[in-house]
């Protein structure tokens, strides 16, 4: 079974302040987390992002396995689920192990808990910690690129909205580190300087 590992790195970093995919935990950038994570599962890995920063991006990986791309010009700017769609699009493969870039404390053994249950009877393996649903985190079907397509035309860009009507396995997960999730400068100073 073919699995693509999904970076998505496209958004602005509003609320960090600076590109939040660059600030580092421990001496690394927090993209490298995901892409460590991600390598471990996936045969080929892309990391899907924006103009601003791909030239950043490119700079920084030289990995030739990891591929960086702009999101798809039509859907730019829509959020994750442009990212998940442009992937989907540009390398195909059964099944999408996505990741965002600011949970620096990701590990591979989250995808492993979720790849037990990849099977055909679902189009998304999704993990619940403390009750709460974590999409960005996820395994996604390919045979979802048209649903995704027909919402991010609508302009339907939430991810949490798109699950709904899915055949959703649900994944409950104890350990809430993993999914520690660095949105402003408050977050970096309790979890990573603290
Ligand atoms: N490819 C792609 N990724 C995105 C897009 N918007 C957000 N992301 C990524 O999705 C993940 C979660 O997004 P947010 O936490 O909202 O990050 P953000 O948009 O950079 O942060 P704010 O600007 O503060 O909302 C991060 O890894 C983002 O880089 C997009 O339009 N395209």
């Amino acid at each position: 079974m073919l699995y693509q590992g999904v970076i998505l790195a496209g958004g602005h970093s509003k609320r960090f302040g600076s590109p939040k995919a660059f600030a580092e935990k421990d001496g690394f950038p927090f993209y490298t987390y995901s892409i460590k994570a991600l390598e471990k599962h996936c045969q080929s890995l892309v990391l899907v992002t924006n103009p601003h920063l791909k030239k950043q991006f490119d700079q920084a990986i030289t990995k030739q396995s990891i591929n960086i791309v702009n999101d798809e010009p039509e859907f730019r700017g829509q959020g994750p689920l442009s990212g998940i769609y442009t992937a989907m699009k540009n390398f195909p493969a059964e099944w999408y192990f996505v990741s965002p870039i600011d949970v620096p404390f990701i590990s591979a053994k989250v995808y492993e808990l979720l790849l037990d249950h990849v099977s055909n009877k679902y189009d998304v393996i999704v993990p619940i910690v403390k009750e709460k649903l974590q999409p960005l985190l996820a395994i996604y079907h390919h045979s979802l690129q048209g649903a995704i397509k027909r919402s991010l035309q609508m302009q339907q860009n939430s991810l949490q909205e798109f699950l709904v009507n899915k055949k959703i396995k649900y994944v409950f997960i104890e350990c809430d580190q993993f999914f520690i999730n660095i949105n402003n400068q408050e977050d970096y100073r309790t979890y990573i300087q603290g």
